[in-house]
């Protein structure tokens, strides 16, 4: 059996002349943090609308555990969303909010009773049953969705920007939350948000997404590490981005200097473009340095100095522990394994 819990094979979806989805197949495997990042706009909810089966595709097939499931209606599908305004029921409480849907299946009572305690015990809503929603923070009342999509025990859960309305610090604990539950419910969960530093702490896998295009599919550390193309390069974490030639394998050309690399595959003198990232870019003595420049700005930014370096015309950023000076100059040295080739951005 394959280890894949929902394949999307060839999706396509136009809203009148805006081509939203092209062509788009991916895998989720069985019991995967899933999240689909991209700026806004980029097709991640209609992805996930497709899914659920609240949209359906023009083209292309939804499988679920290899089944097609691409003309089933929403409740044939054993997923549940949790969305970004939580669509609580506001005349009930805690408690009702969370038995809704078990209700409606007409399961007896004392199940009922049983499972949403189990619920409040996972979301750590235990005493405030009898609550009205309105009455609990915008934490407590996500946590409230999460808690009715779970109790149907969903195979799959999405989830459409659930953090989106909370505050920096909830937002942080709630990421954790939902990870430590996805662990030890061991269900799938594929998560929409187009903020990369949540995509980076909470996934298996991320695919990020430009104009209905997969732009790269792998783990956060390969998605940072190794971004595919420039694209994949500016949305995640900051990057010195430059034009360049690859002269051969393990031979690269930019910013008018020859440089080692590890990378290889490229045609000979192809046009490139190198990401470096600026924690990777060692401070040395000018004249020790491959590339000089001048300090233009420092910012501290509590664990690391932001130093910005003008070198010929061009701008780089650095992070380093140690501050420089403003206007002195500054040598900059790159290992071969920190730079890294990107194609250009697909179109
Ligand atoms: N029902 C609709 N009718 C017409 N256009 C739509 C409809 N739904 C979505 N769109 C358009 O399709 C594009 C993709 O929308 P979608 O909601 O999938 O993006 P998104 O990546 O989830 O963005 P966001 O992060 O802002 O929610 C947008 O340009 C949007 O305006």
């Amino acid at each position: 059996m394959s280890e894949n819990i929902i394949e999307l094979k060839n999706l396509s979806k136009t809203y009148d002349d805006l081509t939203v989805l092209d062509n788009l197949s991916l895998d989720i495997k069985k019991n995967e943090f899933f999240t689909l990042l991209g700026p806004s706009g980029c097709g991640k909810t209609t992805i996930l609308k497709i899914i659920a089966g609240f949209e359906y595709a023009d083209d292309g097939k939804v499988l679920f555990e290899e089944k097609n499931i691409s003309n089933l209606s929403p409740h044939q599908r054993p997923v549940n969303t949790v969305f970004q305004k939580y669509a609580l029921f506001p005349h009930m409480n805690v408690y009702e909010n969370i038995a809704f849907g078990l209700k409606i299946k007409k399961m007896p009572k004392d199940q009922i009773d049983k499972k949403v305690r189990e619920m409040l015990k996972l979301v750590a809503l235990e005493g405030k049953e009898n609550r009205k929603v309105d009455s609990l923070s915008g934490g407590q009342q996500q946590r409230i969705a999460i808690a009715r999509a779970l109790v149907n025990e969903p195979k799959v859960l999405l989830l459409d920007e659930p953090l989106g309305a909370l505050d920096l610090k909830l937002r942080q604990e709630m990421q954790l939350e939902l990870k430590r539950m996805q662990q030890k419910l061991g269900i799938t969960f594929i998560f929409v948000t187009h903020d990369q530093e949540e995509a980076l702490s909470m996934s298996d896998t991320i695919i990020v997404i430009n104009k209905g295009k997969i732009q790269q599919m792998g783990s956060p550390q390969d998605i940072y590490n190794e971004p595919e193309n420039s694209f994949v390069a500016r949305f995640i974490g900051e990057s010195n981005i430059f034009d360049g030639i690859m002269h051969e394998d393990f031979k690269v050309e930019f910013c008018n200097t020859k440089f080692d690399c590890v990378d290889k595959g490229f045609e000979k003198n192809e046009n490139i473009e190198v990401v470096i990232r600026p924690e990777d870019i060692k401070m040395v003595e000018p004249q020790h340095g491959m590339l000089k420049g001048i300090v233009t700005s420092t910012v501290f930014k509590g664990v690391h100095y932001e130093i910005e370096v003008k070198e010929n015309d061009r701008k780089w950023i650095l992070h380093n522990t140690k501050n420089a000076e403003v206007g002195s100059q500054l040598g900059m040295d790159i290992y071969p394994e920190d730079i890294h080739i990107m194609r250009k951005e697909k179109n």
